[in-house]
């Protein structure tokens, strides 16, 4: 049982703190060194993610160089291990120095116990969380290429992206626009046995509802009007590979029962064919929409709701992705002054707070846009607040709460004012629940449409 704990290394020559250590970390495994070289040999043999160091070792148990080396020497043999130093009362100078030399945090004597419990315990959760991306950024750097984001939302979706995408289930990305669905559909496609077939997309919302039967299911020469020629459609296009079925809460009703039978019994039948073929396509969909809100609706089939959702990948929106917006913005700054030929080198502070702050409602298509249409329009080598044009965002960007609310008003009341003040409408303008439509009105003070509950 024991094997399974994560072990935690403690340096420390005090036998008497050794053993109130001991009694405070039990459910960890530990491993107790009283000076530098034993610390080292045990740092080998049990590669702890955590140590617990105090600065005053022999043979200089009353200053801190012994600390010190011992801070440099784990860190030179393991780079990723987390060091909590264990510093004397009051002693500031040492506590940063260690901070300075490399160590992820410090405790002071006397010992909080408590509190020191809860820096341990978040070192190993930072420690996991750093392997974890490291593992995913080297395992597979072409799966997830071209995808930018290091949040602990996007960690999720890479995981389960890992997850899902050698199983033949049929995935559900869910995310507003702009969050990178397709790019993640490419990222299943890669990651399945599927790999060297084709992937093939059609996104439902742009193509006529009486065009996008032929274009799903294709249509044999002579079965209507300027069929020249037997045609196949994209889901025979996509045998052996996969298909991305974009916008299938855009899908007409009509269609919906046709591809419902392909789901079911993996073939398709062409317009004005007799032929039932059999097709071996991996299927994945996306969708902005409210799926669940379009079946109560009577706009979407319940039964090819759980035929298309086996596995459903949510792509949080932008705002949700702590420290994703500004380096998608370095990234697409260098992107667009190597297409344009532009020598603009990076964003000026105010211009940074302000992406980190926008709430960004088109999410990351919008920021690639603003940066891009600011590299062109640059004239100085740093991108400043003007030069982005992110309006009212840019004035106040220090309240996020204030900023992202205002959004959330106006996206409400273009909605209103769009759909006439039919909720349904609101709802699937802005993507979400009627439910939730009642509660962003409440909460912005915005009168219900009469007859609304
Ligand atoms: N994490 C990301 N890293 C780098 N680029 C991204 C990321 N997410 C999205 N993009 C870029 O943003 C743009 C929009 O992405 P994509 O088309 O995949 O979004 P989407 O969710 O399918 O949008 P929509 O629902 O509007 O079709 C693309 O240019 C894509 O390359």
């Amino acid at each position: 049982m024991s094997q399974k704990q994560p072990c935690l290394l403690i340096v420390e020559d005090d036998v008497g703190l050794q053993s109130q250590l001991r009694w405070s970390f039990e459910d960890y495994d530990l491993v107790m060194a009283g000076d530098r070289p034993t610390a080292i040999s045990l740092l080998r043999l049990h590669q702890p993610a955590v140590v617990l160091q105090d600065l005053g070792l022999p043979p200089d148990a009353s200053g801190t160089t012994e600390g010190f080396a011992t801070i440099t020497e784990i860190l030179e043999e393991a780079p990723h291990t987390k060091i909590i130093v264990v510093t004397g009362n009051g002693d500031r100078d040492n506590a940063v120095k260690s901070i300075g030399s490399g160590a992820y945090d410090f405790c002071s004597k006397p010992l909080d116990l408590e509190v020191l419990r809860l820096i341990v315990d978040r070192a190993f959760r930072v420690h996991e969380l750093e392997a974890e991306n490291r593992r995913l950024r080297s395992h597979s750097p072409a799966v997830f290429e071209g995808i930018i984001g290091s949040s602990k939302a996007m960690l999720d979706a890479y995981r389960m992206v890992e997850k899902v995408s050698p199983s033949n289930a049929t995935v559900l990305l869910l995310g507003e626009t702009g969050t990178g669905k397709e790019l993640f559909a490419r990222a299943v496609h890669r990651l399945s046995s599927r790999r060297d077939g084709p992937f093939v997309a059609i996104n439902c919302a742009a193509i006529p509802e009486n065009l996008l039967e032929a274009e799903l299911f294709g249509y044999e020469k002579g079965s209507y009007t300027g069929a020249h020629k037997q045609t196949k459609g994209k889901i025979e296009l996509a045998v052996n590979g996969s298909l991305l079925l974009d916008e299938i809460g855009d899908m007409p009703l009509s269609l919906q029962s046709k591809l419902l039978r392909f789901f079911e019994e993996r073939v398709v039948e062409r317009i004005g064919g007799r032929e039932v073929i059999p097709v071996d396509v991996r299927i994945i969909c996306a969708t902005h929409q409210d799926l669940p809100a379009l079946i109560r609706e009577g706009r979407f089939r319940e039964d090819l709701f759980y035929r298309i959702s086996e596995v459903t990948v949510r792509l949080p929106p932008l705002r949700e992705r702590a420290g994703d917006a500004v380096t998608l913005a370095r990234h697409f700054l260098e992107q667009a002054a190597t297409r344009h030929g532009r020598a603009v080198r990076g964003f000026t502070a105010k211009a940074l707070k302000a992406i980190a702050a926008c709430p960004w409602p088109g999410n990351v298509r919008e920021l690639e846009n603003a940066v891009n249409s600011a590299v062109i329009m640059a004239d100085e080598k740093q991108i400043g607040l003007e030069a982005l044009n992110l309006g009212a965002i840019g004035e106040d960007i220090l309240d996020l709460h204030k900023v992202r609310s205002d959004a959330e008003r106006r996206a409400l009341q273009k909605a209103m004012t769009q759909a006439g003040g039919n909720l349904s409408q609101v709802a699937s303008l802005l993507g979400i629940s009627r439910p939730t439509i009642y509660d962003l009105l409440d909460k912005h003070g915005l009168k219900r449409p009469s007859g609304a509950e």
